[in-house]
């Protein structure tokens, strides 16, 4: 299989009299998973249309290799494409419906049977030939569509949401299972998610998007790290944050913004001389499985923290945050630089 690099310049999107992508430039390598993040109605899918040749671009150029796709119908850029509803023919057998896309490209009946044995080996579904799709789980149905997507060898793939119409325990299992194969195929893929967990475990690059504009792309370790801009952070699960004041860390000038997510802020950690700490009373307490959270109300925010035991509402109770899970902002929301700090924090 041929695996190539994707590239997008001045990708812009104008549907009716809206703009839906706004000048999107994105380079992606060969053979590498990059998922499309972003809050509900940011552009996503449209992007991923767009790439695939079935919504038009406005302005820019999507390359793929050395081929211009940009004016490409969809069956002429050779992309696959996998959607969250499986779209398997109900009426044919597993073999017939992984078999249809080589028998449209004139391939003889028996390498047809030969093919399709090798993908059901690589999904690990071998056996199922004979069987009618309706009569797979949900799970199976989607690794029956990922395999009719990837036996003409494309040189993309690309995944609107395929995991989403799945439950939890079989989603985490597809995640890996899907991440190996897309691994030993090599296949350069672009998958689209609004979930951040999905994201952060499965790609190589995350392009976080919002209002039709690329906000931050990354790896996940530096995207979870280091949000481009406190709206990044909050959609990254960011869920506190509290503005400087003399006594807590912060940079060498201008107004500074921490967030930090609750699981780093605790009532019951060990005095730590680096750390933010934040006093007030608890007005909600909520058991999260493996603790609780924690709602405190301090003089100028309401904060959420983890705590091993319950804590009655009405308690007067400190939160401490280590220095290494502070996630500094500047006064324009931006992310500010590591902080370089020589002084001792209350
Ligand atoms: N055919 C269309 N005509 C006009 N507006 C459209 C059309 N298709 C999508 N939109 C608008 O474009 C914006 C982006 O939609 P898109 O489906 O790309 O978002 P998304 O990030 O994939 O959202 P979701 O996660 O909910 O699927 C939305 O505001 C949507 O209403």
């Amino acid at each position: 299989m041929s695996t190539e690099a994707l590239t997008l310049n001045n990708v812009t999107v104008d549907l009716g009299r809206q703009r839906i992508l706004d000048d999107i430039h994105l380079d992606v390598s060969p053979g590498s998973f990059t998922c499309l993040l972003g809050p509900s109605g940011c552009g996503k899918t449209t992007l991923l249309r767009a790439i695939a040749g079935f919504t038009p671009l406005s302005r820019g150029e999507i390359r793929l290799g050395r081929r211009a796709l940009t004016h490409l119908p969809p069956e002429k850029r050779e992309t696959a494409m996998v959607f969250q509803s499986y779209a398997l023919w109900p009426h044919m057998s597993v073999e017939e419906n992984l078999g249809y896309p080589l028998k449209l490209r004139g391939v003889t009946r028996t390498e047809r049977r030969r093919k399709v044995a090798e993908m059901l080996a690589r999904l690990e579904l071998s056996g199922f030939e004979e069987r009618a799709v309706t009569k797979l789980s949900g799970g199976q149905r989607q690794r029956i569509a990922l395999g009719r997507a990837l036996i003409i060898d494309p040189p993309l793939l690309l995944l609107d949401e395929p995991l989403s119409n799945l439950d939890a325990a079989i989603r985490r299992s597809l995640r890996s299972e899907l991440r190996r194969l897309q691994k030993s195929l090599g296949i350069t893929t672009i998958m689209v998610t609004h979930d951040q967990e999905e994201a952060l475990q499965m790609a190589d690059q995350i392009v976080l998007m919002r209002a039709g504009h690329v906000v931050q792309v990354s790896t996940p370790q530096t995207l979870y790290q280091q949000p481009a801009d406190l709206g990044a952070a909050r959609f990254l699960g960011v869920d506190n944050t509290v503005t400087r004041t003399p006594q807590d860390p912060m940079g060498e000038s201008g107004a500074v913004t921490f967030g930090f997510r609750t699981r780093d802020a605790h009532l019951d950690a060990p005095p730590c001389p680096q750390a933010l700490i934040r006093k007030g009373r608890v007005t909600e307490c909520v058991y999260t499985g493996d603790g609780y959270h924690v709602l405190i109300d301090t003089h100028d925010a309401e904060l959420f923290a983890t705590s091993a035991t319950p804590v009655a509402p009405g308690t007067f109770a400190a939160l401490q945050v280590p220095e290494s899970a502070l996630i500094p902002f500047g006064p324009d929301d931006r992310h500010l630089p590591p902080l370089d700090r020589h002084e001792d924090i209350a």
